[in-house]
């Protein structure tokens, strides 16, 4: 849009996704006063398919793509996604414009029955869709069941109180935003449970050399965060990030300046799983991603990456 005063975003029509259009409309109305802000909510192919889990389905930018196609038209201005769903690689004309303050970026235990993942006795059944979340149960409580759900976090959790499954892995994040943070029985440490490149952060996704839609969102962007989960990001890109393989990779600011980067690649058939860490310069994220993927080389990882996705 060529004035201040008016910006579309474009937007998935998920109750999460629309809590975060909503967030960011909300912002942008506080900023600018008297800016009409409007949501386009729309249909995505990933929103279609139901009945497969994510990662059989693979493919980029399930969530993504409908939405830059609306964009490239000049239908909507921005679209607001949660940072985890962004392929590494943005389609050719876009550019993250921000990336948002996080909400907690550690994963969720929630059930009915349980207190904990420590508490739930051999052969209970967690549900997750998170090739990620399936490792970490089968190499850190080999003896509970792990079976897939998919659906978003409302019908997720509707699936949990029908007794399909004794407890669930989930973001905190999402849980938080739409009301459900009483459902978190205990919040699953990162020396756990490593959390998903961008887990818990928006992503605000601009038209490339849109500058006047860049410089109304770049108030919103977080420098730390924004940091941390290009390192993040660096890491999953690097090693052909999709969600057919189990990865993880989380980054946090530190006192002196600089992020410290942890990531994990691993295959959820044999519970085998490699880890590496660094710390760097803020500055330089792309660095410090590199040098924890130089070690997660030295340990297998393109190994492990082949037998996965041979598998
Ligand atoms: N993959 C789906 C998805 N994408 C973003 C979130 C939650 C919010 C976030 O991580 O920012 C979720 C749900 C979940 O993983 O439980």
């Amino acid at each position: 849009m060529s004035d201040n005063s008016r910006c579309v975003i474009a937007t998935r029509e998920s109750p999460l996704a629309l809590w975060q259009a909503e967030h960011v409309k909300a912002l942008l109305e506080n900023r600018y006063e008297g800016m009409a802000v409007e949501l386009l909510g729309m249909t995505t192919k990933g929103d279609q398919i139901l009945d497969k889990t994510l990662s059989k389905i693979g493919g980029k930018g399930l969530f993504v793509v409908e939405l830059e196609e609306t964009m490239r038209k000049g239908k909507a201005d921005i679209a607001v996604h949660s940072l985890k769903d962004v392929p590494m690689e943005l389609s050719e004309g876009f550019v993250l414009g921000a990336v948002s303050e996080r909400e907690d970026p550690r994963d969720a235990f929630v059930s009915p029955k349980y207190a904990s993942l420590d508490e739930m006795p051999d052969g209970a059944v967690v549900g997750t869709a998170s090739l990620r979340r399936e490792l970490m149960i089968r190499s850190h409580y080999p003896k509970l069941v792990v079976k897939p759900v998919r659906g978003n976090v409302g019908t997720r959790l509707r699936k949990l109180d029908e007794g399909q499954f004794d407890a669930l892995i989930m973001a905190s994040a999402g849980l938080k935003r739409l009301g459900f943070g009483d459902r978190i029985r205990a919040v699953i440490d990162a020396s756990v449970s490593l959390p998903s490149p961008g887990q818990g952060a928006l992503g605000i996704e601009v038209r490339e050399g849109d500058e006047k839609t860049l410089s109304l969102v770049s108030f919103i962007n977080s420098p730390e965060v924004r940091a941390c989960t290009a390192a993040e990001r660096e890491v999953s890109r690097s090693l052909g990030g999709s969600c057919q393989v189990p990865l993880a990779a989380y980054a946090v600011p530190e006192s002196d300046g600089r992020i410290w980067l942890r990531a994990m690649v691993g295959n959820h058939h044999t519970g085998e799983a490699v880890f590496a860490e660094a710390r760097g310069p803020m500055e330089s994220p792309l660095d410090v991603a590199a040098e924890v993927l130089e070690a997660l080389r030295a340990k297998g990882a393109e190994r492990i990456l082949k037998e996965v996705l041979g598998s």
